[in-house]
């Protein structure tokens, strides 16, 4: 084989990462190949396509209206969320110390908080996103009997599912859109509206090749650890977005994505190599140490 056809084959040609692909029909998580299933696990991440009766574009809108100033018209959803304190919320508004600006908000709060249209984009996304949970725990075996206990009951949304808005402020210079990081919990499903996302493959930064019509999925490390002494430990990805800068004409890169995570008051479980389940750690304290490694503060209000 020659080496271009090679790098296809594993899905890196000129440099850019092409992700295994797979689609949720029927409720049920399906990859081309069983190839590209242990691709996905080995790599952390994956394409899913969006169903076709879900139009993402209210979140995307969404993204691009969050942040601006509220004006005269005090039920407005839309705007104002910076000032807002979504007194709510543990999580809520934040200024990040890189480009991204942030609104994290629990599934619980979408209905309270975001415009209706945005509320229901984000519960299709997240209907998907437990689909694909399923599927991911389908593939590495893990029991559907344990699968609420890991999870805090993600199935009947006792778990911690939120939403994370990003605004990528390119007028910001010398910092990273946003810094490298694994995303903490098991899985994120993330809607984005241009390139820049890129991931540590292998040793190597690569961009991700971009897939109309697919959402990008995140494994993160509920999963590592709770796979890591099992036959098929899956990848928390490493993955980042590099400074973007402004361009005449192109608005500022937008992403939503739906995250589901153990609450912080779970610990983290881990299969032992008999694969009897353990608990691992606490999992608030595990995202404060890891927030102190990234340089961030954890969120104040957990
Ligand atoms: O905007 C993106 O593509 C990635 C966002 C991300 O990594 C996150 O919100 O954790
Ligand atoms: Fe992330």
């Amino acid at each position: 084989m020659t080496d271009t056809a090679q790098e296809a084959q594993q899905g890196r040609a000129g440099d850019r990462l092409a992700l295994p692909v797979a689609e949720v029909d029927a409720g049920a998580l399906r990859f081309a190949t069983s190839g590209d299933t242990e691709r996905a696990l080995g790599i952390g991440a994956f394409h899913v396509a969006v169903p076709e009766d879900l139009d993402v574009r209210p979140g995307l809108e969404f993204c691009r209206t969050f942040y601006q100033p509220r004006g005269d018209d005090p039920t407005d959803r839309h705007r104002g969320h910076r000032e807002h304190g979504h007194p709510a919320s543990k999580l809520g508004y934040e200024d990040r110390p890189d480009q991204v600006e942030q609104l994290q908000l629990e599934s619980f709060l979408w209905q309270e908080y975001l415009p209706d249209e945005v509320t229901a984009v984000l519960r299709r996304m997240r209907q998907l996103t437990l689909e694909i949970l399923y599927g991911v725990f389908d593939a590495v075996r893990v029991p559907e009997t344990d699968r609420d206990l890991i999870t805090g009951g993600a199935r009947q949304d006792t778990g911690l599912c939120y939403t994370t808005v990003n605004h990528y402020r390119s007028g910001l210079s010398d910092r990273a859109g946003i810094v490298e990081h694994s995303d903490s919990g098991f899985i994120t499903t993330i809607c984005t509206d241009q390139p820049g996302y890129e991931i540590l493959h292998e040793g190597r930064w690569l961009p991700v090749r971009e897939r109309p019509g697919h959402f990008t999925v995140n494994l993160g490390d509920a999963f590592r650890v709770l796979t890591r002494k099992l036959p098929r430990p899956v990848t928390a990805v490493y993955h980042r977005v590099p400074e973007l800068r402004p361009e005449a004409g192109v608005p500022d890169r937008s992403s939503c994505t739906v995250y589901m995570g153990p609450r912080y008051d779970m610990p983290l479980y881990q299969y032992d190599a008999e694969g009897n389940l353990r608990e691992y750690q606490n999992f608030r304290d595990f995202s404060v140490k890891k927030a102190g490694k990234l340089g961030y503060d954890f969120h104040s209000r957990v």
